[in-house]
């Protein structure tokens, strides 16, 4: 167990007749010991080159890898103290499940009954038991997942690192596992990182999300920090189900407050006053950012269309649409209930203060997040 810091990590792939490729450009991230860390992002983004620099099954072509103080970029992966489940099991064929979990506990030399014993816990935890004495060829590719996540989950090391590891495991097994692997990690005080490009799973295990995009780091928090303080457009775009609300407006002084307009002023809205060096001035092109939860329906000056509503059993997602034709705004607002509300019917909404987020037209930085009673502008 240990802290993992990565310092302006760049890597770039140079595959022979073709074009370099910038997989990784300057990742910065400092993960404390004992902190659960998931990268999240789509694919080709660069999460599991980052992972895989960690581990050292590739070369960092710039920056710096430190673990616990001790640099690893030049280490081999056995020196490292790190442990690895790879998205593709890699278990060995010829060694039952049971030799394959336990493989890493027996070099090390550890005592038969403590292996046997670490070897019965994790079964029991990921429910593998009943594959314990068959080889990887005759189970199926969850159990096999299972099998590569025990394998690393078992190996005392000072990071572990899980590359897409709930990939092959249905929804329930999945859900269930999810909070038993986190449990089982902090009872421990492990250090893990894990490669995802499922945000439940993300925001189920991790403490802190990386949220990468196109080789950048686009931003690293907490789920809340994400959610309510997103960096960026880009994380704005993709975090959340559905995600937030973007569309163009303009900042434009009012009497007293200013205001942002949307959609040639179909949607008008009041913001505090602002100030700081960020908050966007009167004249200025922003992007308005709406978080479909606090999109309250059924109340105040607000009034839209309904498109569609979907409830969902725990929740309703409505389609709504302020004006007509090729001009009208689309919206989504998510309820906690369920809301009766029929396509076609005309209802009223208030956007609550603490669900508008301004962000910068010309280069997606956050300008503003509103802060919960809508007093105060609370800058980026
Ligand atoms: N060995 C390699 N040689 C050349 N390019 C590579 C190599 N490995 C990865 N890449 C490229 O680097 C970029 C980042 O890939 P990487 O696998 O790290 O992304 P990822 O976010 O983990 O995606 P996925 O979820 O699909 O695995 C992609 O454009 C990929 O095609």
């Amino acid at each position: 167990m240990a802290d993992l810091t990565l310092d302006s990590v760049t890597k770039i792939y140079r595959p022979r007749g073709r074009e370099p490729v910038r997989a990784v450009s300057g990742l910065d991230m400092a993960i404390a010991d004992g902190e659960i860390v998931a990268l999240l992002g789509s694919s080709g983004c660069g999460k599991t080159s980052t992972l895989r620099m960690v581990a050292g099954f590739e070369t960092v072509s710039e920056g710096s890898i430190s673990l616990g103080g001790r640099r690893l970029n030049a280490l081999r992966p056995a020196q490292r103290n790190v442990a690895m489940a790879f998205e593709g099991y890699s278990l060995y064929p010829p060694l039952t499940v049971r030799d394959n979990v336990a493989f890493a506990l027996l070099r090390e030399r550890a005592p038969r009954a403590e292996v046997a014993s670490k070897v019965a816990e994790v079964a029991e935890l990921l429910e593998i038991e009943g594959s314990l004495d068959r080889y990887p060829a005759t189970i199926s590719s969850g159990h096999q997942q299972r099998a590569s996540l025990a394998r690393a989950l078992i190996r005392p090391a000072a990071l572990h690192l899980l590359d897409e590891p709930m990939s092959q495991l249905e929804p329930q097994v999945r859900a269930v596992l999810r909070a038993r692997i986190k449990e089982w990690l902090k009872d421990r005080g492990m250090t893990a990182v894990l490669v995802t490009h499922d945000q439940t799973d993300a925001i189920a295990l991790a403490d802190r999300i990386a949220v990468m995009e196109a080789s950048r780091l686009m931003q690293f928090g907490t789920p809340a920090e994400l959610r309510e303080r997103p960096a960026n457009l880009f994380v704005a775009g993709f975090v959340g189900e559905p995600p937030m609300n973007l569309v163009e407006a303009e900042v434009v002084a009012g009497d007293g407050r200013p205001r942002v307009v949307a959609a040639d002023g179909l949607l008008t809205l009041e913001l505090p006053a602002l100030n700081g060096p960020l908050a966007p001035r009167p004249g200025q092109r922003v992007w308005l950012g709406l978080s479909p939860r606090h999109l309250a329906v059924g109340r105040g000056p607000q009034r839209a269309r309904v498109v569609a509503n979907q409830w969902l059993g725990d929740q309703t997602h409505l389609a709504l649409e302020l004006g007509d034709g090729a001009a009208a705004l689309p919206l989504i607002a998510v309820a906690a209930g369920m809301l009766e509300a029929e396509p076609g019917e005309s209802v009223a909404f208030e956007v609550e203060p603490r669900g508008l987020h301004l962000f910068d037209h010309e280069d997606d930085t956050a300008l503003y997040h509103g802060s919960p009673d809508g007093t105060t502008g609370e800058p980026a």
